[in-house]
């Protein structure tokens, strides 16, 4: 029977009973039990998370905070923009430590979320390297969080194999594979299987913290050649943020007693603001950094969330936000600058294309698409790209080869000082383009559909031949509360009707009912299309705007096991 202490709550002899994993004090797993996640739930590795999160978290409880006081400085009115306290970063002449040898040459990285035969498949598409994602990939259940770090492991050690029984394949590494990067979720996002003194962790402190602990070894003798483990950071605001990974990194340094700078990490310039804090970021990680990477898709959702109270910054549809936008051109131009000055790699982001199987004309013209796109990077000055599918890296490799040539990166050749007058307003610009009913329909109907994969387990899907991840779906949810906020007019298709509320709820009762025949009525009632509906609906048409679509869907995957084992 079950130890209730004096207040109803375990006591942590008993919970260590309930949970099934060893922890040490303070830590509460309220996750379901399984042995293979116990190799990596360690009370050794825990104890590392915990310390992590003991260490860390005022700082991000501050910085999170700073998020929200810019926030309400933009909806009053205020534009984001360089900070005139640290001009003496952005023109002192500084340099990143020296790129490490075994990720001098990136051309090609492959991204893909943490699952088994997706690791092995990215480990062996022959990209460069492959970034494995607990984050706009991924969705974040304790299933998907803890199989991916048994995943990550096995990959690690190099013994990592799956078995596809439908099929009866073996997947397997070949000799020659991908080195490994792998992304946290970002600083706003709770591990509410894991508490902390009372409290949900900090999700990238324990994707970080456990990968770290279980795999810096190997990854620095079989990946690293001395250097490592490598990671890609999302999603951060401000150099702040950045600070408090690089005290993450010296931690785990010292703990795991190598060399201050073998970890390193290239952050992810992917929201408004940060593209005003490049140096700073590059600066505060200067000792731990590869470089800066344009996450084009939540660069655009930031965008508008930055802006959700300028209306008059609304976003035309999203297919025409692409990165030949001046805004967008000129953040990509702006991070090549930044990085090539500072000694890293300017890495370039992800085409949405993927192959399409079916139809060899509509696959070939996806193809085009993926290569103008690459071509636009390579001669941008970017030192490597994103693909989403290993379908994909044969084309990309053929782009970045035939105008890199031999040489491993372009950083000491493409300067860009033609971008050193680029200005807050180029950065700024609003983006040109019409908006549509059909962006309103494509919107909600893939807003929807995503949400509904993502609650049921898969983070990254394929929709209407576009690779669909966290960051893409938050365009559309934004993008329509954004309509719907300042009621705008469709002008691109001589309609010329506003978008309200009752329009709002027409248009998502027809599309679902479109998801339903598209799906099959089997599928569409098994699936969980009618709750996914429900929480995108009410999230475009909240009052104020919801800082994450993933926050409050997140409520919706956490299962505590046994479940009322504690209420604190
Ligand atoms: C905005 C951003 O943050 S971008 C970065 C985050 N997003 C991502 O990483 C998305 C990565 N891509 C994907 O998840 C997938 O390609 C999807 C969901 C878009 C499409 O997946 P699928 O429909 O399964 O593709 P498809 O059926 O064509 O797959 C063919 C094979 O390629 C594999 N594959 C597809 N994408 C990947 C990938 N990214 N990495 C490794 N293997 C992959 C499949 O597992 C499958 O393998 P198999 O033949 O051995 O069974
Ligand atoms: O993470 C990448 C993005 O485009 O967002
Ligand atoms: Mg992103």
């Amino acid at each position: 029977m079950m130890d209730l202490g004096t207040f109803g709550n375990p006591t942590p002899m008993a919970r260590k009973i309930v949970s099934g994993y060893d922890v040490p004090e303070g830590v509460d797993i309220r996750g379901h039990y399984d042995e293979e996640f116990a190799k990596i739930l360690t009370k050794d590795a825990l104890q590392f998370v915990a310390d992590l999160q003991r260490e860390f978290r005022s700082h991000i409880k501050y910085a999170l905070e700073c998020r929200r006081e810019a926030k309400r400085r933009y909806n009053e009115g205020a534009m984001p923009g360089f900070d005139p306290a640290t001009r003496n970063i952005r023109e002192g002449e500084w340099k990143c430590a020296a790129v490490p040898p075994s990720v001098a040459d990136r051309r090609v990285e492959i991204t893909g979320p943490v699952e088994r035969k997706m690791i092995i498949n990215a480990l062996n598409s022959g990209a460069k390297v492959f970034m494995a994602d607990f984050e706009d990939a991924l969705s974040p259940s304790w299933e998907n969080l803890m199989r991916g770090q048994v995943n990550l492991k096995d990959a690690v050690d190099g013994s990592i194999t799956f078995h596809d029984k439908a099929r009866n394949r073996v997947y397997k590494l070949n000799d020659q594979i991908a080195k490994l990067f792998v992304r946290p979720r970002g600083w706003h996002l709770p591990e509410a299987h894991i508490f902390i003194d009372g409290e949900p962790a900090t999700g990238c402190l324990v994707d970080f913290g456990l990968y770290f602990y279980h795999n810096h070894a190997a990854f620095r003798r079989n990946q690293g050649a001395g250097f490592g483990p490598f990671f890609y950071l999302p999603k951060m605001e401000n150099s702040r943020e950045a600070k408090i990974w690089n005290s993450v990194f010296e931690r785990a340094e010292k703990m795991a007693r190598i060399e201050g700078g073998s970890i390193r990490a290239t952050v992810l310039i992917e929201t408004l603001p940060a593209v005003f804090q490049m140096d700073e970021i590059l600066y505060e990680l200067r000792d731990h950094s590869v470089g800066l990477n344009c996450g084009r898709w939540d660069y655009i959702f930031s965008y508008v969330k930055t802006f959700q109270a300028h209306p008059d910054r609304l976003l035309p549809d999203r297919v025409q936000v692409g990165m030949t936008q001046h805004f967008m051109r000129s953040y990509s131009d702006l991070l090549i600058r930044t990085c090539h000055m500072r000694g890293v790699h300017a890495m370039g982001g992800m085409a949405a294309q993927i192959p399409i199987r079916d139809d060899p004309a509509a696959n070939e013209a996806a193809l085009d698409l993926v290569k103008k796109d690459k071509l636009r990077e390579v001669k941008a000055g970017h030192d490597g790209t994103w693909a989403a599918h290993p379908g994909l890296i044969p084309a990309c490799m053929e782009v970045f080869t035939n105008n890199m040539g031999h040489a491993p990166n372009q950083i000491q050749t493409m300067k860009r000082e033609d971008s050193a007058t680029l200005t807050e307003e180029d950065l700024l610009q609003r983006p040109r383009g019409v908006r549509t009913m059909d962006g309103l329909r494509l919107n909600t109907r893939v807003g929807i559909q995503y949400l509904a994969a993502w609650l049921t387990g898969s983070g990254s899907v394929p929709l209407y031949n576009l690779m669909e991840d966290a960051a893409t779906a938050e365009i559309s949810r934004v993008q329509n509360w954004q309509w719907l906020k300042y009621e705008v007019e469709l002008n691109g298709d001589g309609l010329g009707v506003k978008v309200t509320k009752e329009l709002f709820g027409r248009v998502v009762e027809e599309e679902m009912a479109r998801i339903e025949s598209e799906v099959g009525k089997e599928k569409f009632k098994k699936g969980m299309y009618k709750e996914a509906c429900k929480i995108f609906t009410r999230q475009c048409t909240a009052p104020i705007l919801d800082d994450f679509l993933t926050l409050d869907a997140y409520n919706h995957i956490v299962i505590y096991h046994p479940k009322g084992s504690s209420s604190l």
